[in-house]
């Protein structure tokens, strides 16, 4: 061989060894130790992709300085390793794993559970170039030396290919003939299922670290896949890194194989010097990101590859257990958040300031959000969004508002119609397949699909309340105007947090309920004290209706509020929220009527005709997309009678202060609270603790999709007391106004003052059809003065 070609190969040699992290002055002397060993035979050095070249790399760097003692040279399980000088040890052959065989190769079981680096294949160096296992059974075939294979131990971080062998009585593995077929039958396997590992050694001049991971090998891979790194500030070593590979078959097929982790089938490349110094989280946490391009520092065989970004965000003690996140998206638009902003983010939108979960709360949940949190904060499009996000924070779906920058988590986010191809951002995880597949008009072929909210949250299209109502609640987007439904958790309950004073079952005291009672109420001779609070009668009739007086005077009061008597608070809560340096007066809150019903300290049972909201939504209902543009809508299938209850408006309980607080900041568009001062009245100042809403932006039921019609809606909203006498808290209960027809919307009047500012509820521009539809007047009002 000439001069020439010789360098040619050497210049290769160390190409390929430069993505491990070792440099041409750590190449040299080993390479020429090799072609000393292997008489100058290049093809064996190269052979697998430099695999003898990057063991004996790794075994002259755990050499320690004395080396050349025969314990340690003994010790090791893993690739193939120079001999001492002289020693008759001729190439392994090259397999995805180690396999020992001669004086070389005297392991012991028990250290080689001492080992706690993942060792390099020469396979892992490839860089897509492909090995062909039936050389490497050819290579075994020549083997001399007995070949030890016996119990498999796979290490963690070894990864569970990784075989040791236990050696015989004096030290020395050793096969009869059978057994060298099946250790040589087994490295073909091998090659089959082979896992390869890296060793993660920084190395400064190997900046141009790369994946070597084939697009295919990112989950879901797109191009701009990028890859990034954490590191547990506890332990200074790198954690183990797990290596893809290409492996020709023996039918020549390329298949991609990784090695097996606890976690997942994922992989880390190594990060060597394009890590980022490890960023404190501030719990014990650091980390590093690393973006990594495609293709290896590998003269032969470089392939244009995606890169990928992936993220371990936590890790077991040991390491031998990691939780990470890989991102597949176009880095031109995309870089790996601080994982503290998702953290925070993710805490945020679970746990907020309520201190609260949802029922539904889960791990699975939690980790869905943080992905989604990750592709938000760390899109460049979802960043753009969030910049040109609409302050007031409606994010109706009909007029398709992007979140808001300051806590996007904290906003439903919808998404662009699907159908005419705009739906396509990060926030975009979703899948409206009812939109997308079912035949306008039909109901139930659109039933039985999931729906990805942007938050993570799933609904299931069939039943979005997933069987925590006693009848499903199917969603339908009859006229397509609508792609995904807002993302929320279904609570079938409200959702009562600490910092909302609520007397509960303690304060009800003997006068509240009917101890004495039994069976139903409804049946007693005498008006049990439950019915005392809607005038000596049950406001419910045995058929489990309103009463038609008591609530004809419930929807008189909604109706015309001025006509009933109206409480004016001396400092009303709502006006002090404000903050303003001369509050206003207060706007009046309509003494409403209460139903009371009879609860757990009564002696009543559950069938009990004065339990009617407890038992909950008994009626079929429908979530639509509304055809006249007021986004989703609550419809019945069922012909309801008059008095007939529906539903709650289930949410988050909160303090009137905390939920302007989460609307000035953007956080909160209020679109979806409603104010709980059915019983505010004269005793002394309302504390700001016992003025309360229940939001259901984030945690609600059906309720929530129920829209506004003016005056003649037919739904009346009616305060029950179920849990507690006191009426700062209390069940916000629909009931019919009128017969209602199956596949009729629901609607009720949310005594929006459309001409004001001040309501809680921002105001919109109507569409509820009512001839006396006052926010219609308001916006041709409004088309006036603007012509003007
Ligand atoms: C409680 S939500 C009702 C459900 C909502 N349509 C949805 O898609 O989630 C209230 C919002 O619905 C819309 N909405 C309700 N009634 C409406 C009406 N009559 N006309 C126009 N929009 C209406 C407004 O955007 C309002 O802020």
């Amino acid at each position: 061989m000439d001069s020439q070609s010789r360098r040619e190969r050497a210049r290769r040699a160390f190409d390929a060894m430069k993505p491990l992290g070792c440099s041409k002055k750590e190449v040299i002397p080993v390479l020429k130790n090799l072609l000393h060993l292997f008489d100058n035979s290049w093809e064996l050095i190269e052979d697998d992709g430099y695999r003898a070249l990057a063991n004996a790399i790794l075994e002259a760097r755990d050499r320690p300085q004395d080396d050349g003692d025969q314990e340690h040279y003994s010790n090791t399980t893993r690739g193939v390793r120079l001999p001492p000088e002289g020693e008759d040890c001729r190439p392994r052959p090259s397999t995805s794993r180690a396999i020992h065989g001669g004086p070389c190769d005297l392991d012991s079981g028990t250290e080689a559970l001492r080992i706690k680096r993942p060792r390099i294949s020469a396979t892992s160096v490839t860089a897509g170039r492909s090995i062909d296992p039936r050389s490497h059974a050819s290579a075994a075939q020549a083997l001399d030396g007995p070949i030890g294979v016996s119990s498999e131990l796979n290490h963690p971080q070894i990864g569970a290919s990784t075989r040791y062998h236990r050696p015989t009585a004096d030290g020395v593995p050793s096969l009869g003939n059978a057994a060298q077929k099946r250790a040589i039958q087994m490295m073909d396997e091998d090659f089959q299922h082979a896992v390869f590992l890296r060793e993660p050694k920084p190395e400064p001049d190997t900046d141009d670290l790369q994946c070597t991971a084939p697009a295919s090998s990112c989950q879901n891979a797109q191009p701009g896949c990028i890859t990034s790194h954490l590191l547990n500030a506890s332990t200074s070593d790198t954690p183990p890194v797990h290596a893809p590979l290409q492996i020709s078959g023996a039918n020549g097929r390329t298949a991609q194989h990784y090695r097996r982790s606890a976690a997942s089938t994922s992989f880390v490349e190594p990060i060597n010097s394009m890590m980022k110094q490890p960023q404190s989280l501030g719990n014990g946490l650091d980390y590093a990101t690393v973006m990594h391009n495609s293709g290896t520092g590998s003269a032969a065989g470089k392939t244009q590859e995606a890169p990928c970004l992936h993220t371990i965000v936590a890790s077991s003690a040991m390491g031998e257990v990691e939780m990470s996140i890989k991102c597949s998206i176009d880095p031109s638009k995309f870089h790996m958040p601080d994982l503290a902003a998702v953290f925070k983010m993710v805490e945020e939108k679970c746990l907020r300031s309520h201190k609260s979960l949802p029922p539904d709360f889960s791990i699975a949940g939690l980790i869905k959000q943080i992905c989604q949190c990750v592709a938000q904060l760390g899109s460049d499009h979802t960043a753009e969004h969030n910049k040109q996000s609409d302050a007031s924070g409606n994010v109706g779906s009909s007029q398709n508002k992007p979140t808001t920058s300051t806590a996007p988590s904290l906003k439903p986010i919808d998404c662009m119609n699907s159908r005419s191809g705009k739906c396509k951002a990060v926030e975009e995880s979703l899948i409206m397949e009812a939109s997308e597949n079912g035949p306008p008009n039909s109901t139930t072929d659109q039933q039985a699909h999931l729906a990805l909210s942007p938050n993570g949250s799933t609904h299931d299209l069939s039943d979005i309340s997933k069987g925590q109502e006693r009848s499903s609640i199917s969603a339908v987007n009859e006229f397509g105007s609508e792609n995904c439904l807002p993302s929320f958790y279904y609570i079938p309950r409200n959702l009562v947090s600490q910092e909302s004073y609520v007397n509960s079952v303690e304060t009800i005291g003997d006068k509240d309920c009917c101890s004495d009672c039994f069976g139903n109420c409804l049946y007693a001779p005498e008006p049990c004290a439950c019915a005392r609070k809607t005038g000596g009668e049950f406001a419910y009739t045995p058929d489990g209706l309103v009463r038609t007086e008591f609530l004809d005077k419930c929807v008189s009061m909604n109706r015309f509020p001025e006509k009933h008597n109206m409480f004016f608070c001396k400092s009303c809560p709502l006006e002090r929220i404000r903050n303003e340096p001369s509050p206003e007066l207060c706007r009046g809150h309509i003494v409403r009527k209460f139903i009371k019903e009879c609860w757990s300290k009564c002696g009543c049972n559950m069938e009990c005709g004065n339990r009617v909201v407890q038992r909950g939504i008994t009626c079929n209902l429908q979530v639509f997309s509304t055809r006249e543009g007021k986004g989703w809508g609550l419809r019945t299938l069922d012909e309801l009678p008059k008095g007939a209850f529906v539903c709650e408006y289930v949410g988050e309980l909160l303090t009137n202060t905390k939920l302007h607080e989460m609307t000035t900041q953007n956080m909160h568009s209020a679109r979806y609270s409603v104010l709980l001062d059915a019983g505010w009245g004269p005793d002394g100042v309302l504390k700001d603790e016992e003025a309360l809403c229940l939001d259901a932006t984030f945690c609600g039921n059906v309720g929530r999709f129920i829209n506004h019609r003016c005056y003649d809606a037919n739904l009346v909203e009616i305060p029950v007391e179920v849990e507690t006498p006191d009426h700062h808290y209390y069940h916000f209960a629909f009931f019919t106004t009128k017969k209602v027809e199956a596949f009729e919307e629901l609607t009720w009047d949310y005594g929006i003052d459309f001409d004001g500012d001040k309501h809680p509820v921002k105001s919109f521009e109507c569409l509820c059809g009512s001839r006396y539809c006052r926010g219609r007047k308001h916006s041709r009002r409004l088309g006036k003065a603007a012509s003007k």
